[in-house]
């Protein structure tokens, strides 16, 4: 496993702070930023952000509630199973989760925008149209997500523009697919991979895979040697946690419209050190009805149409339906 190469940091803060400069200045700041968020994209589609403005504070307390979660006994955290709603909101056992037909090795308490009574899901009549189940325990759990979610929400928007200015659009040329944006969270704890000798033996933590939407922000704990991202060489290297920053990365719907200049990058988990880890990947993505299709832009540098348009719900629930297509049904 080679360690010498690591991901770009980037600071985003001509984006996320109040102009202190003039009009120019700002503009111009903004335009370096963005290149290099251009060039991140480009060539890894993984990058470590700093200068988000969100509060290390709320970051670390999300950690550390997490833990607190996880280490609670079983049938307390089984309160708060899928099955008691659309197999997708709420607390996944060890194991339940599986990625390519093969089982991962984590538990994870999962969250979905809420969906209100004449959304498009709930009108539709479609799966994911359950409630987020929160728990009582820790007593401050609901709030302090709550509030991180806003905050992830906030920088989701901030990062898409500086998405649009590094492939010479509009600042505000995503507004449109994202004025409704759908989210997910996920809170994901992971023992040892040694926990799970005896059972079945597992041998990943969270298989290899692309995320599903615009992008994700990764808030792990200080473990190390476990997320790992693949370059496009084909080389797996560690994405370590440096604190104060996220990771970035970005999901399948930047493909469809930037008709792969930019490619969602395969990562996985593999957690083999003795400590449990915990991390909280937020998924902002687009409108759960935006129509997403190459753009003009990206077809002036790949001319031919690599894809037809994708409405990036659908996309979404085919994905989280093959979360729990377990192992036989591929063997049989
Ligand atoms: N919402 C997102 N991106 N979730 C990523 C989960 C990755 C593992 C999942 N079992 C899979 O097969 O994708
Ligand atoms: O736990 C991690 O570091 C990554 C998890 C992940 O890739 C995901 O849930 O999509
Ligand atoms: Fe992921």
């Amino acid at each position: 496993m080679p360690s010498s190469l690591t991901l770009p940091i980037i600071d985003i803060s001509a984006f996320t702070t109040s102009p202190k400069n003039n009009d120019k200045i700002r503009r111009e700041l903004k335009i370096k930023t963005a290149q290099k968020i251009h060039e991140a994209c480009r060539d890894v589609g993984f990058f470590y952000l700093t200068g988000h403005n969100v509060p290390q504070e709320i970051c670390e307390q999300v950690l550390k509630l997490a833990n607190e979660f996880f280490h609670l006994e079983d049938a307390e955290k089984m309160k708060l199973s899928i099955l008691n709603e659309d197999m997708a909101r709420g607390y996944q056992r060890l194991g339940e989760n599986v990625t390519k037909y093969q089982k991962d090795w984590h538990e994870a308490l999962d969250y979905y925008k809420p969906i209100t009574r004449d959304h498009y899901l709930a009108k539709n009549n479609l799966p994911l149209r359950g409630k987020n189940q929160w728990p009582t325990n820790p007593l401050e759990f609901k709030e302090v997500f709550e509030k991180y979610v806003n905050y992830m929400i906030n920088l989701g928007e901030k990062v898409m523009s500086a998405i649009a200015l590094g492939l010479g659009l509009e600042e505000n040329f995503f507004e449109k697919f994202l004025d409704d944006p759908f989210w997910v969270m996920r809170v994901i704890g992971y023992p040892p991979l040694d926990s799970s000798e005896g059972t079945d033996r597992v041998g990943v933590s969270c298989g290899e895979h692309t995320d599903y939407g615009c992008l994700t922000f990764l808030n792990q704990d200080n473990t190390r040697e476990a997320l790992q991202v693949q370059t496009k060489e084909g080389e797996w290297i560690y994405a370590n946690p440096i604190p104060g920053s996220f990771i970035v990365n970005i999901g399948d719907m930047l493909n469809v419209w930037t008709n792969d200049v930019y490619r969602s990058t395969l990562h996985r988990v593999i957690h083999k050190g003795n400590s449990y880890r915990v991390s909280v990947p937020f998924f902002y993505e687009p409108n759960f009805d935006a129509k997403i299709e190459p753009l003009k832009r990206c077809l002036e540098i790949n001319p031919v149409k690599r894809y037809d348009s994708v409405i990036y719900g659908e996309h979404l629930l085919k994905k989280v339906s093959g979360n729990f297509e377990i192992v036989d049904k591929q063997a049989s």
